[in-house]
C-alpha cells in the first residue's frame, strides 16, 4: 500500500480539482492550496475524509429514491473518486444495490439522460481506424482489468445500446469496492456496433451509433480487432467480457481463451456463484451435488454456463460423465431442451434430453415429471416460478434449493418471500439481486444474494497476484470452492448460505487466494510460495485514503 506516501503531482488548480483521481475537495490542506494554487476555487473551510463522508451519506439519505442516489454517487465518482470508495467502504451493504444491480438497470435505461463526464471508453464501428489511437492515451498506462460490453443483453433488459456502458462502470467500482483494485487500473469500455432498439433508434436523445447492430462478419472482425489492439497495448491484462448476447459470449470466450487472459462474467462468474451457493446448501442439507437432479429455466450464458461448472465439479466428485448429464434438465421459453429440439446451440446440445418421453417439456411438465431438488432461473423473465411450480417442487423434497437468479428485482423468477410461503419455510432460496429480509417464525431472515459480484472481484485480484495467463475452468472451481468455504451454513446448518454483502472484501481475498493458488496449481502462472500470496494480494489492494500532495 502506497497510502502513507507523499504523492508528486503535477496539476494545478482548476485542473487538478477537476481530476477525479486527485481532487480532495475541501480536504486539501491550507499547505495544499498554497502549493497548488486552489485559494479562491475552495470554500474557506478545510474537511477531512470521515466528515466529507458524513456529508455526503446524509445528502443521499435525502433523496427520494436509489435511482436519485445513483445519479449522486456517479456525481461524486466523477469528481472525486476516493470519496466515492470511502462512502463505499462506509457502508457497501447499503450502496451496492444502488450502483449495481437493481438500480444499475434503471441507469442503463436512462443513460442517454443522465450522461455528464466522460468514464472509460466507447470504441464505436464509425471510429473503428482510431482504435489504436484511442487506447495509447499515456493516462491509461497502468491498467490491468478491463470490463467490456456491447450492451445487447443488459441484465434481462435487452438491448440497451451505449447505455450498456453502466454495466462496466458498476462491475469496476466492484473491482475496487470490493477487492480493492486501484481506480486507475481499471478501464470500462463500450463496443457500439449499434443497436437493434428500435425506441432508442427512434429517440432524438440517444447519445450512441444511431445505427442497426452490424452484421455478424463486420461484428466478428471488430472483435478481433479491439482483442488484438488490447493485446499490443496491455499483454498483460484481464479482459473481461460482460453482457453479450448468448449468441457472441460463449463463441467469444471460447475463440481467445487459449490466447489471452480473458473471463466471461456471465459465464464463469455466474457458474461459480451458483455452485459456491449450492455447495453451501448442501451444508445445510447434507447433500452432494451428484445426489441433486437440476431443473434450468433459461439454457443462455448463464444457464449453459452453471450446468457445465456443475457438471465438471460432479465428475471431480467421481460421477461418470453420463450419469451426471441425466441430472440436468434445461428449459427454454419453447420448452425441454431435447435432442428434437430445433435450433440448439453448441452449449446446450450436450444437455439436451434424448429420453424424454413427455409433451413439449414446460417448466410445470419438467418439475412435475422429474422432482427437481434445484431450481435455477436464468431466463431473464419475472415470475416464472409460479405457486404451482413451487409447491409441486416441495412436495417431492426436504428442502428446495431455488435459485431466482435473474435481474434486476423485477425480472426474478420468484420473489423470496412468496417462495417461503409456498414451502412453509423450507426453501433454501437464494437471488440475483438484493431483496429485504424476511419474516419467518418471528425472525428476520437475511435474503442471500447468488450473484457473480462474489466471485468476480476475487477472480480479478487472484489472477492479478499471480500474474495468470489464463482463466481455466480449474480456477473457476476453485472460486466456487473457496466461496463455499467462508459460507455461515458450513457451521451452522441454519445459517445463511453466503456472507453478508458487508463481507464482500473478506469473500474477495479468499476468492482470490483460491484462484491464485489452483493457477500456480496448474502451471498457467509463474511459481510462488502460499506463504507469499498474501503479500502479493496486498501488493494490489488500494484503499480509498488521502495522500499527502507534493508539488512536482
Ligand atoms: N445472478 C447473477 O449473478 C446473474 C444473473 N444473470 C441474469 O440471468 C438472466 C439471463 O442471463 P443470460 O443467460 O446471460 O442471458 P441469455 O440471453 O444468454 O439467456 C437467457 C435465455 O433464457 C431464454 N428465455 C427467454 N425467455 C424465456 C422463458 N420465458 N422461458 C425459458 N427461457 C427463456 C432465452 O431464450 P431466447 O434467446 O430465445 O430469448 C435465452 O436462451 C438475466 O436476467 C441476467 O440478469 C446473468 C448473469 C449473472
Ligand atoms: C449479474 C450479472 O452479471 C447480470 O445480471 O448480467
Ligand atoms: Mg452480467
Amino acid at each position: 500500500m502506497t497510502h502513507m506516501e507523499e504523492r508528486i503531482v503535477l496539476q494545478q488548480g482548476k485542473a487538478l480539482l477537476a481530476d477525479p483521481r486527485l481532487n480532495k475537495g475541501l480536504a486539501f490542506s491550507a499547505a495544499e492550496r498554497d502549493a497548488f494554487g486552489l485559494h479562491g476555487l475552495l470554500p474557506q473551510n478545510i474537511d477531512t475524509l470521515d466528515r466529507q463522508v458524513d456529508v455526503a451519506m446524509k445528502f443521499l439519505d435525502s433523496l427520494a429514491t436509489p435511482f436519485a442516489q445513483h445519479v449522486r454517487l456517479r456525481a461524486i465518482q466523477d469528481s472525486n473518486e476516493t470519496l466515492f470508495y470511502a462512502i463505499l467502504e462506509r457502508d457497501l451493504e447499503k450502496y451496492l444495490p444502488v450502483i449495481y444491480t437493481p438500480t444499475i438497470g434503471e441507469a442503463c435505461r436512462k443513460f442517454s439522460e443522465i450522461w455528464l463526464m466522460p468514464r472509460g471508453l466507447f470504441l464505436s464501428w464509425p471510429e473503428r481506424d482510431r482504435m489504436d489511437e484511442i487506447l495509447a492515451d499515456p493516462a491509461l498506462h497502468d491498467v490491468r482489468v478491463i470490463v467490456v460490453t456491447d450492451g445487447e443483453r443488459v441484465l434481462g433488459l435487452g438491448d440497451q445500446g451505449v447505455g450498456g456502458m453502466g454495466i462496466p462502470i458498476g462491475k469496476l467500482s466492484l473491482y475496487t469496492a470490493c477487492a480493492g483494485i486501484a481506480p486507475h487500473q481499471t478501464l470500462p469500455i463500450m463496443l457500439d456496433v449499434g443497436t437493434n432498439n428500435e425506441e432508442l433508434l427512434a429517440s432524438s436523445d440517444y447519445i450512441g451509433w444511431k445505427h442497426q447492430r452490424v452484421q455478424p462478419a463486420e461484428y466478428d472482425a471488430f472483435i478481433e480487432q479491439f482483442v488484438r489492439a488490447v493485446h499490443k497495448r496491455w499483454p498483460q491484462i484481464l479482459l473481461h467480457w460482460e453482457d453479450f448476447a448468448a449468441k457472441n459470449a460463449a463463441p467469444i470466450l471460447e475463440r481467445y481463451r487459449q490466447q489471452l487472459c480473458v473471463y466471461n462474467d456471465d459465464i464463469q462468474g455466474t457458474a461459480a456463484v451458483t455452485v459456491g451457493t449450492i455447495l453451501a446448501a448442501n451444508f445445510a442439507s447434507n447433500a452432494r451435488l451428484s445426489d441433486h437432479t437440476f431443473v434450468l429455466l433459461g439454457g443462455g450464458s448463464a444457464g449453459v454456463g452453471i450446468a457445465n461448472l456443475l457438471l465438471l465439479m460432479m465428475k471431480a466428485e467421481g460421477t461418470p460423465e453420463e450419469e451426471a448429464l441425466s441430472r440436468f434438465y434445461i428449459v427454454e421459453k419453447e420448452g425441454l431442451l431435447t435432442t428434437r429440439s430445433p435450433s440448439l446451440d453448441a452449449g446446450q446440445r450436450r444437455f439436451a434430453r434424448a429420453d424424454w418421453k413427455g409433451g413439449v417439456g414446460d417448466l410445470a411438465e419438467v418439475v412435475h415429471a422429474v422432482h427437481p431438488t434445484v431450481l435455477i432461473g436464468a431466463c431473464g423473465v419475472g415470475g416464472m416460478f409460479t405457486e404451482d411450480i413451487v409447491r409441486d417442487m416441495a412436495a417431492h423434497c426436504k428442502r428446495p434449493i431455488i435459485l431466482p437468479l435473474s435481474n434486476p428485482t423485477s425480472h426474478a423468477e420468484a420473489m423470496p418471500r412468496d417462495l417461503f410461503a409456498w414451502t412453509d419455510g423450507r426453501v433454501l432460496v437464494s437471488t440475483g439481486s438484493p431483496f429485504p429480509p424476511i419474516k419467518h417464525q418471528g425472525h428476520l431472515r437475511r435474503v442471500d444474494i447468488t450473484n457473480n459480484a462474489y466471485i468476480f472481484p476475487g477472480v480479478g485480484l487472484g489472477v492479478l497476484a499471480c500474474g495468470a495467463k489464463h482463466v481455466t475452468d480449474g480456477m473457476i472451481m476453485a472460486a466456487a470452492r473457496g466461496l463455499a468455504a467462508i459460507s455461515p451454513a458450513r457451521t451452522n446448518p441454519e445459517g445463511n448460505l453466503l456472507p453478508p454483502l458487508a463481507e464482500m472484501h473478506e469473500a474477495a481475498i479468499v476468492v482470490a487466494e483460491a484462484t491464485a493458488r489452483q493457477a500456480r496449481d496448474e502451471g498457467v502462472c509463474e511459481a510462488f510460495e502460499d506463504d507469499e500470496l498474501r503479500q502479493r494480494i496486498d501488493r494490489f489492494v488500494w484503499s480509498p485514503e488521502y495522500q499527502a500532495y507534493k508539488k512536482g
